[in-house]
């Protein structure tokens, strides 16, 4: 469990993080989202006690994060992929790491298997390594202490579709095993495809938070478009269908089940070209529309 109270950090005159309160519970996994410079980063690097907040606090199974006895044990983070030794192989990273978090050496073998750098990969050095291959080797990194909680900024940039996938695999498993994961990302997709829960954040303020069912809502009703929308408008009257076109060409969203939809068009013999359930609102849709309809400044 994290759970961030009131994080709010100052640089000089400029607040980048405003108040931020937001809870991830074990078994989910939440996508931490907002444009650039939205205080993402900054809001990670507190809970994980590395920038002193102003104000508010942050605590990880109960405590904060510098008072956490071998932090490695309790939380994975990956925040910066490249802060690594270049001169060092992947594996004698993790080997390394593993002895400073006293976990069995075992271990390090099976997680470069997990994230796909056994082999030739895990004997070159990390200096040689391509961004992609950092972050593998950071995820490594962050569950090699076989964490409860992960706290991870941007995993999937530099990845290649496959290790997109992988990672996507990777999060899921460990939440429905009980883990807690706070995920940020610009990929939307990988988000919507990955994340319980959503908390989106613009100019250091929360501008949403809660599940993906509540954030992403589903309009009731399905989408029907005819050859003659005049006709098709006359027959969802005469059915009593309550309904209203959502486009110039005539297609109509309808306030009842395609079946009953299809039965009225076919009672009247009107000839359909489109019959489907209405789709809920993506994330892309949400993000802009939480963003308000001006281009964002990058908070500078
Ligand atoms: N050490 C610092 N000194 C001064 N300003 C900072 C510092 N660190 C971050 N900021 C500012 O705080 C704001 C939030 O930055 P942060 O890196 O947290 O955003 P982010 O949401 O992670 O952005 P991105 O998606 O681009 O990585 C920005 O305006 C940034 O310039």
């Amino acid at each position: 469990m994290i759970c961030v109270e009131q994080l709010t950090k100052r640089y000089g005159e400029h607040v980048a993080v405003d108040g931020v309160s937001f809870r991830c519970e074990p078994g989910t996994v939440t996508g931490f989202l907002g444009p650039n410079g939205a205080g993402k980063s900054t809001t990670m690097r507190m809970i994980c006690g590395l920038t002193p907040p102003t104000s508010g606090g942050a605590t990880i199974q109960g405590v904060p994060y510098r008072q956490l006895a071998n932090p490695g044990r309790h939380v994975g983070v990956l925040l910066d992929a490249s802060a690594q030794h270049a001169g060092r192989s992947g594996r004698e990273t993790l080997a390394l790491c593993a002895r400073v978090l006293d976990v069995d050496r075992a271990r390090v073998g099976e997680l470069l298997a997990l994230v796909g750098l056994s082999g030739p990969a895990a004997r070159r050095r990390v200096g040689g390594y391509s961004f992609g291959m950092r972050q593998r080797l950071g995820v490594a990194q962050a569950l090699l202490g076989d964490p409860a909680v992960l706290i991870l900024d941007e995993p999937t940039s530099g990845l290649d579709p496959e290790g997109v996938f992988q990672m996507r695999t990777l999060l899921r498993d460990f939440a429905d095993r009980g883990g807690t994961v706070l995920l940020s990302s610009h990929q939307l997709r990988e988000i919507e495809a990955v994340a319980d829960r959503i908390v989106m954040i613009a100019k250091g303020r929360v501008v949403a938070d809660g599940t993906k069912g509540e954030l992403l809502t589903a309009p009731a009703g399905t989408l029907v478009a005819a050859v003659d929308p005049a006709a098709l408008h006359a027959a969802l009257t005469a059915a009593g269908l309550s309904h209203h076109p959502t486009d110039p060409a005539g297609t109509f969203l309808v306030d009842a089940s395609a079946d009953a939809v299809g039965r009225a068009a076919a009672n009247a013999g009107v000839v359909l070209r489109e019959l489907r359930p209405a789709e809920h609102e993506g994330l892309e849709e949400m993000f802009l529309s939480r963003l308000g309809s001006t281009p964002q400044e990058v908070s500078s």
